[in-house]
């Protein structure tokens, strides 16, 4: 099925919806539009060194060829497709950075080479087919800020046959893990509750009024702030507690937006650790550069964003708190089904279902819980 802009499906599946683009740019073009802003992605030496790693290690794959950099940001990506030989780069912007874009292919003396273009990638019009797409699309936890829809756009209608894909692959990943954030949130979350009650009392004496009745909603309101909206953590590795298990693989040359739209997955997470406070779940993924079968990488570039003890990304990791916590042992095994759809209300936004169930290594099963949870 052709893909539309931004996860609409030509007669797709009941969850796509058209999407407003006066919306879609004042909640989520906006903040690119910021100097501010892609300096921090331009400061993460971990996305930094992968991309440009990926780039010059594999020249071969970009000396004389016609490169289209997907979302050019500042411009970074698209320069050093110049510097590593390219022919032509379309730099491809849809917010106002596209200017200071154009200012930095000038200033670093590649403006004969990288053609910086303002637009949404859906509705540019290229004058020719390109022989590499390189874009960096991830969001939180992989596909948070739905941009992988427009790459796969930009590739159906630019990329040639046998053309190449930077980065090529994609994997979402799921952990056990052990931390005290959710002791914190749960803390918040009573006082913003004992804070409730006396406004609920000051009303009642004061005005007359019993805001008794919308307690309960109060509640669920803050519930879903502190405790079911994921938690952005770059994690150290001891706080991985099992073996982390990868819930959705990704051929960025092939896949389509129907594949990305909806992610299921049924892991089991061995766990590792002894006596263990089984807190939260953890979601990173990792991307490759490894070219194709047709044309492969000199040298496979890796970017990872699991725990590191050597310093993290601006990705960092998503945590989704498990509440009340479990007690845990090596030999353990923790059964979890997975599910992630689009936001119905922001489709750059996701709802999440997790299903878990601890199997003891003793042989007893503990009863499965079901949690929803929101990546905003
Ligand atoms: C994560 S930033 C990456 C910027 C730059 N390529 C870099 O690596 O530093 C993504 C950029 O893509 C732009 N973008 C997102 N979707 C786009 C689309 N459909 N068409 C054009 N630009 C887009 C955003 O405005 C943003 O500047």
């Amino acid at each position: 099925m052709a893909s539309l802009p931004n996860g609409a499906a030509a007669g797709g599946s009941s969850a796509a919806r058209p999407v407003d683009k006066e919306v879609d740019f004042a909640n989520y073009f906006c903040t690119y539009g910021y100097l501010y802003h892609q300096k921090e992605m331009l400061c993460d030496r971990v996305r930094m060194d992968a991309y440009h790693s990926s780039v010059f290690r594999n020249a071969p794959h970009f000396q004389g060829k016609v490169v289209l950099d997907v979302g050019t940001g500042s411009g970074i990506l698209a320069i050093w497709s110049a510097q590593a030989g390219a022919r032509k780069v379309y730099a491809v912007e849809a917010t106002n950075m596209a200017e200071h874009a154009r200012e930095l292919a000038r200033a670093n003396g590649v403006a004969d080479i990288v053609e910086v273009i303002q637009g949404t990638v859906e509705d540019v019009e290229l004058p020719e087919k390109v022989d590499v797409i390189i874009s960096e699309w991830m969001g939180y936890f992989l596909l948070r800020e739905s941009m992988f829809d427009s790459v796969i756009c930009a590739r159906d209608r630019w990329l040639k046959p046998d053309g190449v894909m930077y980065p090529s692959h994609a994997r979402m990943w799921l952990a056990p893990i052990r931390t005290g954030l959710g002791d914190k949130k749960i803390e918040d979350l009573d006082i913003a509750m004992e804070d409730w009650n006396l406004f609920v009392e000051d009303t009642q004496t004061c005005y007359g009024v019993n805001m008794n009745a919308l307690t309960k909603a109060y509640r669920a309101e803050h519930e879903k702030y502190y405790l079911k909206s994921s938690i952005w953590n770059n994690l150290h590795p001891n706080q991985v507690i099992g073996k982390p298990a990868v819930i959705k693989e990704i051929d960025c040359l092939t896949a389509t937006v129907d594949e990305i739209r909806e992610v299921r997955a049924q892991v089991t997470l061995p766990i590792s650790l002894d006596g263990a406070r089984l807190s939260a779940l953890a979601g990173w993924f990792d991307v490759h550069f490894r070219g194709s079968v047709r044309n492969p990488a000199v040298e496979e570039v890796e970017l990872n964003t699991a725990p590191n003890e050597h310093g993290g990304t601006h990705w960092g990791q998503q945590v989704f708190l498990l509440t009340p916590h479990l007690k845990v042992s090596r030999g353990d095994n923790v059964n979890v089904s997975f599910s992630m759809v689009r936001s119905k209300e922001n489709h750059r936004l996701m709802d999440m279902e997790f299903t878990y169930e601890l199997h003891e290594l003793s042989g007893r099963k503990h009863p499965a819980v079901t949690a929803k949870m929101y990546l905003e």
